[in-house]
């Protein structure tokens, strides 16, 4: 495939180093490639920091949350109201940055963008609006009342596949609780956050408040320090349930407050009175967001038998008109894969599905002319419970459509899985959408639509999905904590 480099109408956004204390870090032996998933070019060569760097970065934190925990919700506010504004201002050149280094195709990037400038503009909303309680204690002459303090030094570790948005769904909520951070973004797109981190400097954040650290050679060393350190009180993690566990048990020695949002394993369930069509719009809409590398995206399909096969053939007559290529190739729909790896595992739970009895729909397969990083979509029915794919996160463009015949049933196979993130619900029934999305064990149930994420609405998982709620009016809870004051002995006057 030919390389594609974009031009750029603010250049400054494209960043090689690493952002500590508002400055332009440089400076190191080792350097890391990024590069364009869809040709394997190199973008940037960044600096793979040494570990010292990450306590740097916490003592300058932690230096400046003495005075960013003072300042006024309102000035907070402004700030992030004005991240939010030079995020939508950039939104070309920002989409452009996330599209190239990680393969979505710009349309969807710029979505993407856009989601990200929501959460600064959703906690420059909430930031004024910190609340405590008053309480009248059961001792006699006692009072008591709650503030909610921001809990401190935050380490936020996030992946690649959302490489704005997940970094601004935490950033922006511990910024307006009054809280300081040091990023590490995943090394195959930490362009994303760069460039989010030229404007956070541009909009005024004071030095040291917003820090971001690089590496690829050390990430687990960095993940260590963060979970171990004194001086962070929170770390907020998106990414696997397998590294989410590790930083759990790393993180005991300092009762560390965790923000975990883990692996999901989406079951999409159809039922025969469901609106077919829109069914199947609005499943292409959650599968594919990514090219299926999406926590969110549904992962196994489950169709009533009486519509299972119209359905898959449906489906199936979708997918094919993808046009796939690179992402900021016009016209292009649906993009790489993040790496050559990531298909393995998309192959491995097509071969266990296939010699499980599934009958193939479409084949899909890789795609060798485009590149070692494209895979086009396989669709596959009569998957059968049995098959790998309904009990793992395939992370990648599988359709394997399972059928059912009761909600009970159905109900059963959903809630047989560790993970429980999101799941989706389709029918015409509202007794069948209220039963059924109560029964489901997951932290979040879409009804009739496979696109629910929303700066509005709280986000996270139960079960090995994690904990923790980004977004919405809960969002800044897991930032804060709650100091109870009382005062006693109030002396009564009559
Ligand atoms: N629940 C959510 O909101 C959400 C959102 C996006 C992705 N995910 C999940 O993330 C997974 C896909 O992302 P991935 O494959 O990059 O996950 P991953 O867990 O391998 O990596 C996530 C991030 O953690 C870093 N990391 C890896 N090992 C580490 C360690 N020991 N210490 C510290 N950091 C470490 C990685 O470099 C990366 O930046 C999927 O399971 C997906 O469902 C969940
Ligand atoms: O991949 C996980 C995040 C997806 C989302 O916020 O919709």
């Amino acid at each position: 495939m030919t390389i594609i480099t974009p031009t750029f109408a603010n250049e400054s956004l494209l960043k090689d180093a690493a952002f500590i204390n508002g400055e332009w870090v440089k400076s190191t032996a080792e350097y890391f490639e990024v590069t364009d998933p869809a040709t394997g070019a190199v973008i940037r060569s960044l600096p793979d920091q040494p570990l010292e760097v990450v306590d740097e970065a916490i003592d300058v934190a932690f230096e400046a949350f003495k005075s960013f925990k003072l300042t006024a919700p309102r000035q907070r506010a402004t700030w992030l109201r004005k991240i939010f504004s030079l995020m939508m201002e950039n939104i070309d050149d920002l989409a452009k940055i996330l599209s190239w280094e990680n393969g979505k195709p710009l349309a969807e990037a710029k979505g993407e963008i856009k989601y990200a400038a929501s959460f600064f503009e959703w906690f420059s909303e909430e930031a004024p609006r910190i609340y405590g309680t008053a309480i009248t204690p059961g001792i006699e002459g006692n009072r008591a009342f709650t503030r909610r303090e921001p809990i401190g030094v935050c380490g936020i570790i996030c992946p690649w596949n959302f490489p704005s948005a997940m970094i601004a769904r935490k950033a922006a909520a511990a910024l307006a609780a009054g809280c300081t951070v040091v990023i590490k973004p995943d090394s195959q797109t930490p362009l994303s956050a760069l460039g989010l981190a030229h404007l956070v400097q541009e909009a005024g954040i004071p030095p040291g408040v917003f820090n971001i650290v690089l590496s690829h050679s050390k990430t687990p060393e960095f993940g260590l320090k963060l979970c171990e350190s004194t001086k962070v009180r929170k770390v907020s993690f998106t990414g696997s349930t397998a590294v989410g566990k590790i930083l759990m048990k790393q993180s005991a020695s300092t009762m560390k407050k965790l923000s975990l949002e883990l692996g999901g394993n989406a079951p999409f369930i159809v039922f025969d009175d469901a609106d077919l069509d829109k069914a199947v719009e609005q499943a292409i809409a959650c599968k594919f967001r990514g090219m299926g590398q999406t926590c969110v995206c549904a992962n196994r399909f489950y169709v009533q038998r009486s519509i299972h096969d119209q359905f898959a053939v449906k489906l199936a007559e979708k997918v094919e008109k993808f046009v796939i290529g690179h992402g900021l190739d016009n016209g292009v729909t649906h993009g790489p894969m993040i790496n050559p790896k990531s298909i393995e595992k998309v192959e491995a739970h097509v071969k266990d599905a296939v010699e499980k009895g599934a009958k193939t729909v479409l084949e899909g397969g890789r795609l060798p002319k485009l590149g070692p990083a494209f895979y086009a979509p396989t669709v596959l029915s009569h998957v059968p419970q049995t098959a790998d794919v309904a009990s793992q996160e395939t992370f990648g463009p599988l359709c394997a459509i399972i059928p059912f015949e009761t909600a009970e049933e159905v109900v059963g196979y959903a809630n047989a899985s560790e993970l429980g993130l999101a799941s989706y619900v389709f029918s015409k029934n509202v007794d069948t959408l209220y039963g059924v999305s109560e029964a489901l064990e997951t932290g979040m149930v879409a009804c009739n639509t496979g696109l629910f994420s929303d700066a509005t609405v709280p986000f996270g998982g139960v079960k090995e999905s994690g904990y923790g709620r980004e977004g919405s009016l809960h969002g800044l809870d897991d930032y804060t904590v709650i100091k109870t004051t009382i005062i006693g002995n109030v002396p009564k006057y009559l």
